[in-house]
């Protein structure tokens, strides 16, 4: 049996959503089991063409396979990637140059990188790599990206539930890419709601990974249009695509952490179309 597997999810009409039932929302936009021992998965997503997976390498180095779907003889001729790691500390090969890559430290690989190879660091819990990979026109540089790197917006109040800080990891300004634009969003002890006030930008896609959430914990997702809301409830480890036509905040039982990530037609992380809280339906 191979060692990586790769699912597709087509585009959607926010029209023919509207009708979904639960188990249709979910089939469409929420991924989980990305994270499996010994295993890449991958979710090739037509909403901006983003590839979405989970890389876990526990007794054998995982190397990363060029699946028919690209359409290239490697995985990156025509694409950047993203690697976030959740777990503990790990390493990524690219063309044989070890990268270590701590818990919650990134790796940005760009166009053209040939093999990518992803590793157990010896004695350490395993990692648990975060794949997010875009079409990209040009190769930008190679990046390790640790705390010090990209930009920190703090946001919220605890008398909303929303103090959290917001650390832009690939982010222009800080680390050149194509298209993709990541960061990662941690919830203060007590708060519990991201992104409300919500927002649209019909110009890039999203997707959210929540991770850090005690096991009998959930967060309920909000998607849709601002004025058609439907929710996902989400465990540790899952992922919800966030098509461009849509809102995407979420409230959790407790505190937790979650990255995003965009691809589209601009980088600019500020361009958003804010969404009256007291207009949402
Ligand atoms: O907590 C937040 O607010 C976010 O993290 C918002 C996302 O970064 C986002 O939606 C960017 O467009
Ligand atoms: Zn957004």
């Amino acid at each position: 049996m191979s060692c990586q597997s790769l699912e597709i999810r087509h585009a959607s009409h926010p029209e023919a959503v509207k009708s979904l039932d639960t188990q249709g929302l979910r089939r469409e936009f929420l991924i989980p089991d990305l994270f499996a021992a010994g295993r890449i998965k991958l979710v090739y997503s037509h909403v901006e063409r983003m590839i979405i997976g989970g890389a876990c390498p526990v007794d054998a180095p995982l190397a990363l396979q060029t699946p028919k779907e690209v359409g290239q003889s490697s995985f990156l001729a025509r694409r950047e990637l993203g690697i976030v790691n959740i777990g503990g500390p790990g390493i990524v090969r690219v063309d044989g140059e070890a990268h270590d890559i701590g818990t919650r430290e990134a790796l940005y690989v760009g166009m053209g990188a040939g093999e990518v190879v992803f590793e157990v660091s010896d004695g350490a819990a395993p990692p648990r790599f975060y794949l997010l990979s875009a079409p990209a026109h040009r190769s930008c540089p190679t990046r390790r990206i640790d705390a010090s790197v990209g930009r920190i917006l703090e946001l919220g109040d605890k008398s909303t539930a929303n103090e959290r800080s917001i650390h832009q990891m690939l982010i222009p300004g800080a680390v050149d890419s194509c298209q993709l634009v990541f960061g990662m969003t941690t919830l203060a002890p007590g708060s519990v709601w991201n992104t409300m006030p919500c927002h649209t930008h019909d110009r890039r896609n999203e997707v959210y990974l929540y991770f850090d959430l005690a096991p009998d914990a959930r967060v309920f997702h909000f998607m849709g249009e601002p004025q058609e809301t439907r929710h996902l409830v989400v465990g540790e480890g899952d992922a919800v695509i966030s098509p461009p036509w849509s809102i995407h905040s979420g409230v959790g039982t407790g505190a937790y952490t979650f990255i995003w990530a965009m691809a589209g037609d601009n980088q600019d992380y500020a361009d958003m179309d804010m969404v009256a809280t007291a207009d949402l339906r």
